[in-house]
């Protein structure tokens, strides 16, 4: 079940602290965004399209069909808010043509939904693709402002929301400061990145500068764009004295897009172990997780303790759960009452959430061990991955697949394991 906001969970979340005072002549507000409006082309076109049955015009606005998925695990996570809170305010801080205000609105039973762009041309389309949702007259409203400028109007004015939705090209780094102002305590945080260049360990002083964490390449780099936003929010939240709890993580490779859905609340992380560095082997292929104070003891056991040269290290990054198990399973019920799935067709959305939620399994360490990479140390053809899984539970591992990488396995097993287990299967 969803963990319900505690009892002063209407309560904002604070960007300042009260002894200052929050005058708005002392906000600094983002000059450009990395897509200014002025940079932004006029709509004039229509593009009609239906999503989950809802139809919408996409005009000259920046929309991905592909992106369907992402939206439709932000409306089973506001859904299942709205259930166990009784109330939902959503800004979508960067909406596009609207469509994601539109579907909080119609299948989430948004109380009340800002549907913000920065291009003041979008506003027309936007405001004919809510209209279609009649009964819910007044209860939305359009503006045309750079989110980090509305959102901090937005906490200057005390106008807070249990879920703010922010779809930025590239990072999202930016604006999270301003969202976590006008955040409710206990609310969500739904945030998006397409900077795969960082994920990939190809800019480290960005991923530095960006997300506070230097990032090298490592053979599950997809993973660690997750884990490296996660981590972005957790480092922003702590400067402002809270923390986020992943409800889920999901990686797309249309774009890519990595997209995570936080939940926000005060105080301190709990659990200090989800925020430390990684390291991957590339002798052994093994991966481990070193805490702040281990740093200097960082080496695998594989080099005999002769140095730590094979060791590539990224970090500080998220190294917790990806998702909350249980949030999931609240999330596939809702998608069944939806009638998204459960006809018995098997829909990719089942067997996403499916998989989070075996990815959930606390044993499982961070990162994937990709076929591929079994094959090559040991010098084999791969195995058929259903087949290296089921060895691999036999003798108690854990293990799952990964919704990132189809090639690819979670265990907690090592590679020298994994390796001896392959080669095993290819003499049967
Ligand atoms: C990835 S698109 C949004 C897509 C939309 N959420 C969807 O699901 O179809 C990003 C949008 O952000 C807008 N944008 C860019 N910079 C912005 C800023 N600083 N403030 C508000 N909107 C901005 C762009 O005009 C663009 O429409």
């Amino acid at each position: 079940m969803l963990a319900l906001p505690s009892t002063n969970s209407l309560s904002p979340l604070p960007l300042l602290s009260t002894r200052q005072n929050p005058n708005p002549r002392q906000a600094s507000f983002r000059a450009q965004s990395p897509l200014s409006p002025s940079r932004i082309s006029a709509s004039c076109h229509s593009h009609l399209q239906t999503e989950r049955g809802l139809e919408f015009d996409t005009g000259d606005t920046f929309f991905r069909h592909e992106s369907a998925t992402g939206r439709d695990l932000a409306v089973l996570a506001a859904s299942l808010y709205k259930k166990c809170t009784g109330r939902l305010r959503v800004l979508d801080a960067m909406c596009g043509c609207g469509v994601r205000s539109l579907r909080y609105l119609a299948e989430a039973d948004a109380d009340f939904v800002v549907a913000n762009d920065a291009n003041d041309d979008y506003r027309s389309l936007i405001v004919g693709n809510m209209s279609s949702v009649q009964e819910k007259e007044g209860r939305w409203v359009v503006e045309s402002n750079d989110a980090n400028r509305l959102m901090t109007e937005c906490y200057l004015r005390r106008d807070f929301f249990d879920l703010i939705d922010v779809d930025s090209f590239g990072s999202d780094s930016t604006f999270l400061r301003s969202a976590f102002s006008c955040l409710k305590l206990g609310g969500l945080l739904y945030l998006t990145s397409t900077d795969g260049y960082s994920s990939g360990g190809h800019r480290p002083h960005h991923s530095l500068a960006a997300y506070g964490a230097y990032v090298r390449p490592m053979p599950y780099s997809n993973e660690i764009g997750l884990r490296m936003l996660i981590g972005g929010a957790v480092r922003e939240a702590s400067v402002l004295g809270y923390h986020v709890t992943p409800l889920f993580s999901y990686y797309s490779y249309h774009g890519p897009v990595f997209r995570v859905m936080l939940q926000v609340n005060r105080g301190k992380l709990p659990d200090n172990r989800y925020y430390e560095f990684i390291s991957y082997c590339s002798l052994c292929g093994d991966s481990l997780s070193y805490s702040w104070d281990k740093l200097s003891k960082m080496r695998c056991s594989c080099s005999d303790g002769k140095g730590s040269s094979s060791l590539v290290v990224s970090g500080p990054l998220w190294v917790g759960p990806l998702h909350c198990a249980s949030y999931i399973t609240d999330m596939l019920r809702m998608a069944e009452q939806q009638e998204w799935i459960g006809n018995g067709t098997g829909s990719d959305l089942q067997k996403l959430l499916l998989l989070m939620l075996d990815e959930s399994d606390l044993r499982l360490p961070v990162g994937y061990i990709k076929l591929d990479e079994v094959a090559s140390r040991a010098k084999i053809n791969s195995p058929p991955l259903r087949i290296m899984m089921g060895a691999l539970q036999k003798e108690g591992y854990a293990v799952s697949r990964s919704h990132i990488a189809s090639n690819a396995f979670k265990t907690n097993s090592s590679m020298a394991t994994c390796i001896r287990i392959a080669k095993g299967l290819q003499q049967q």
